[in-house]
């Protein structure tokens, strides 16, 4: 057995247990784990809740290669408030205030604002039901526009039915507009994070509008339940919102663990938002 260093990382209260590998072999024994060992691994550090771990590597043309596990040890192609920690710490362990990630689903750019904010890229979002996946005959209803996220009717019990978009930012998601923010548990989150439509899940957030251009954001994660925020899941709420004429090309998205801004101009779009690194933990592989 090994004990390697981790330290805490967090955007907008979704915080992850990173795990900065300089060793190959370190990084090896972290992929080979932390499938079946992530709930135990985030359950025994204390400091409040953890929603998965990430493992940071050294790779080619890349500052880092960033992997991240949920918290029931599933893998998510790309995580948002996880690539802005990461900026941090790379910032406080290389000094590099700008540069490049790569996670599974694509590289990203990152940055520092004047406000102290981190700016990460995520790519554009994909549309076509294959990619995301999507299974459309298991929707109820199921409208594709050329270009835009598919607007489904989703069956879930007891007659029930949820109305929603869904894409992908890279990771699957599906964005359910509300006209009120949800009070208590979130409706059926459970049942379409698992819904048939979706062959490998599917991350569910709750949107309603606030004002032109701010919407309020809870988001259930596919593998990690309700988190405080989810960073592309504010990126696939803000296609959606510009698709339903929410807002332009700019959206702040108010989160129970904070505010993001999404800047949907350019042919990537740019997330925007606090991070930071904590307290230094050690685990034990
Ligand atoms: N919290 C994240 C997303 C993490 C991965 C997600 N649960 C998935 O399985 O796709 C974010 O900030 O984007």
């Amino acid at each position: 057995m090994e004990t390697v260093d981790a330290v805490r990382g967090e955007g907008c209260g979704n915080a992850y247990l990173f795990v900065d590998a300089a060793a190959a072999h370190v990084a090896d024994r972290v992929r080979e784990l932390a499938p079946s060992s992530t709930p135990r691994w985030i359950a025994g550090v204390g400091g409040g809740r953890l929603d998965g771990v990430i493992l940071l590597e050294r790779a080619r043309d890349v500052v880092r290669q960033v992997t991240v596990w949920n918290a029931d040890g599933s893998r998510g192609e790309v995580c948002g408030n996880g690539l802005r920690a990461a900026a941090v710490l790379v910032r406080s362990v290389d000094g590099v205030r700008a540069g490049l990630l790569a996670s599974d689903a694509a590289i990203h750019r990152f940055g520092f604002e004047d406000d102290g904010r981190v700016a990460v890229s995520l790519p554009p979002p994909v549309f076509d039901a294959e990619r995301i996946p999507l299974d459309v005959g298991s929707a109820a209803r199921a409208r594709a526009d050329e270009d835009a996220p598919w607007e489904l009717l989703l069956a879930t019990a007891e007659g029930r039915t949820a109305r929603g978009y869904a894409l992908s930012m890279g990771n699957p998601h599906l964005v359910v507009p509300l006209e009120h923010a949800p009070v208590g548990v979130l409706p059926d989150a459970a049942l379409l994070e698992g819904h048939a439509a979706f062959p490998e899940r599917v991350n569910v957030s709750y949107v309603w509008r606030l004002d032109a251009g701010r919407i309020g954001q809870r988001t259930f994660e596919r593998g990690s339940g309700e988190t405080a925020a989810c960073g592309s899941g504010a990126c696939a709420s803000a296609v959606v919102a510009r698709h339903l004429g929410w807002c332009d090309d700019r959206l702040v998205v108010e989160q129970p663990g904070g505010t993001l801004e999404i800047r949907l101009g350019g042919d990537a779009l740019e997330l925007v938002g606090p991070a930071t690194i904590g307290a230094r933990e050690s685990l034990r592989l």
